[in-house]
């Protein structure tokens, strides 16, 4: 059999990031950015005030007082958005809004509240022509100087970077109105089942909903993907070849991956593996992890990378979250494709296979474990910290359901919070061993 993470990798030399393309600001948040953004021009691009008040020079008002103060010569009126130049020379000032470029000759501005006017609480009246300056300003107090964000050249994105809000602003800022991302990939995920009904329809004995097919569209939607949903398709070996080979062919749109469910274990009407028996880029292999055992993978001719995942529910859904999202955050363009697994204490104990590593889904062992929030959360979460965690800090966790890692549990698995992966080496988990959980 072969180990889980000799697997992982095998799933992951088949994702390439995807072609990249060049999109509006905002149609790039969630993807990747493919090119490094530069400023052409230092941040700020000039020195401005940082307050509403007044441009002045420092040594002018140095001596100013709330009972003596300074009386200066307004020479100019300074909206943000201004291209005013004027000299402020000695005695004089100008008003100045937050974000006006800091004329000439002025090196401090006055907020506002320390100063007076002739008609002080009303509007600027340039026939009166003068402030009261009655605090003194360092040198420099209040001004926003040019380059103090990012020197002209400066590079402000890296490529490999997650577009968020962030980077928009950030690239809005250089003057981008578009950026250079990898596309979002394509998924078809199909599901196979002559047992398999769409939910919703009536059942006769023998029929169950299908499950699979939303649970990887919504897994590979919530990757990043853009995903065709199809199926149940029956089990009819021939059928399913030719609906495999059409989406490789791009007969039903372009997609970058396929994704089966079912059909790849030892049964009599094991459709995926008798549809792709033949195809020499597909292999099935089964691989030591409880759940998820049987697994398939490979290209098929046109290149399209196929993962045939067990039918099972659980099954299905921990084999997506080790084998294929990495794969499709690989194809998006990031680098970084597993989630940071962390350390945390078993509350709880169970026997696990001999010989196969185990994906436990796991809860907080805390009273917040109901809430649905996240450990990661816990610090911030109003959650008592100390209950949720042992004494080095690991948070303790148990099995999400007392069935524990049964793979037809998939009503429970909605519970889970995260999954437990348990060495091959160890056979019993008991309360108190370490463990490595990777939240969901
Ligand atoms: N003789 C053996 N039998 C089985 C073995 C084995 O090694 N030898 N492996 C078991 C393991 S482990 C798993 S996992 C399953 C995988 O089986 P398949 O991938 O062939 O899946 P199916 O037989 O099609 O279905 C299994 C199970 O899951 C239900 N199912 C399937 N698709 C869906 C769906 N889209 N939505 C909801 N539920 C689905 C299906 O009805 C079955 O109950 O094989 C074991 N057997
Ligand atoms: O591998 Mo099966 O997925 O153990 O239930």
């Amino acid at each position: 059999m072969r180990g889980l993470d000799e697997h992982r990798a095998a799933t992951l030399a088949l994702a390439t990031p995807l072609p990249t393309v060049e999109v509006h600001l905002l149609d790039a948040l969630g993807l990747v950015l493919a090119e490094d953004v530069a400023t052409p021009e230092a941040l700020p691009r000039w020195d401005n005030s940082a307050m509403d008040g007044y441009a002045v020079r420092a040594a002018d008002v140095a001596a100013a007082r709330p009972d003596a103060p300074v009386r200066l010569r307004v020479v100019a009126d300074l909206a943000a958005g201004s291209d005013d130049e004027p000299e402020v020379t000695p005695g004089a000032a100008a008003r100045i809004m937050t974000g006006a470029p800091v004329p000439p000759g002025a090196d401090a501005v006055v907020p506002v509240e320390l100063t007076a006017t002739a008609v002080t609480g009303g509007a600027w009246e340039p026939d009166e022509g003068a402030v009261l300056v009655r605090e003194p300003v360092a040198t420099g107090a209040h001004v926003r100087c040019a380059g103090d964000d990012a020197a002209a050249g400066d590079t402000v994105l890296r490529a490999g970077a997650l577009v968020g809000p962030a980077h928009v602003a950030a690239a809005a800022s250089v003057g981008r109105s578009t950026l250079v991302v990898h596309r979002r990939p394509r998924v078809a995920v199909v599901s196979t089942g002559d047992e398999l009904v769409p939910p919703g329809e009536p059942l006769r004995r023998g029929q169950i909903p299908d499950s699979n097919s939303w649970l990887l569209a919504a897994a590979a939607r919530e990757a990043g993907a853009d995903v065709l949903r199809l199926g149940p398709e029956r089990d009819d070996p021939a059928a399913l070849h030719r609906l495999l080979r059409a989406l490789d062919a791009g007969e039903h749109g372009a997609v970058d991956a396929i994704v089966t469910s079912g059909g790849v274990s030892a049964g009599a009407y094991d459709v995926v593996k008798a549809a792709l028996a033949d195809e020499p880029g597909v292999a099935f292999v089964p691989v030591a992890v409880q759940p998820g055992k049987p697994q398939g993978l490979g290209r098929l001719p046109g290149g399209t990378p196929v993962w045939t995942l067990p039918g099972n529910p659980v099954s299905s859904a921990t084999s997506f979250e080790v084998f294929v999202r990495p794969a499709l955050l690989r194809m998006r363009g990031l680098v970084d494709v597993e989630r940071p697994r962390v350390p945390a204490v078993a509350a709880d104990s169970w026997s696990t296979p001999v010989g196969r590593a185990q994906l436990m889904p796991v809860v907080r062992a805390d009273p917040g474990a109901d809430s649905g929030t996240r450990p990661g959360a816990l610090a911030s979460d109003g959650a008592d910290p100390a209950a949720a965690r042992s004494g080095d800090g690991r948070v303790a966790v148990r099995r999400a359901t007392p069935r524990g890692s049964g793979s037809h549990l998939v009503a429970r698995l909605a519970v889970a919070q995260g999954l437990a992966v348990i060495p091959a080496g160890v056979e019993q988990v008991r309360p108190g061993d370490s463990l490595e959980v990777f939240w969901t």
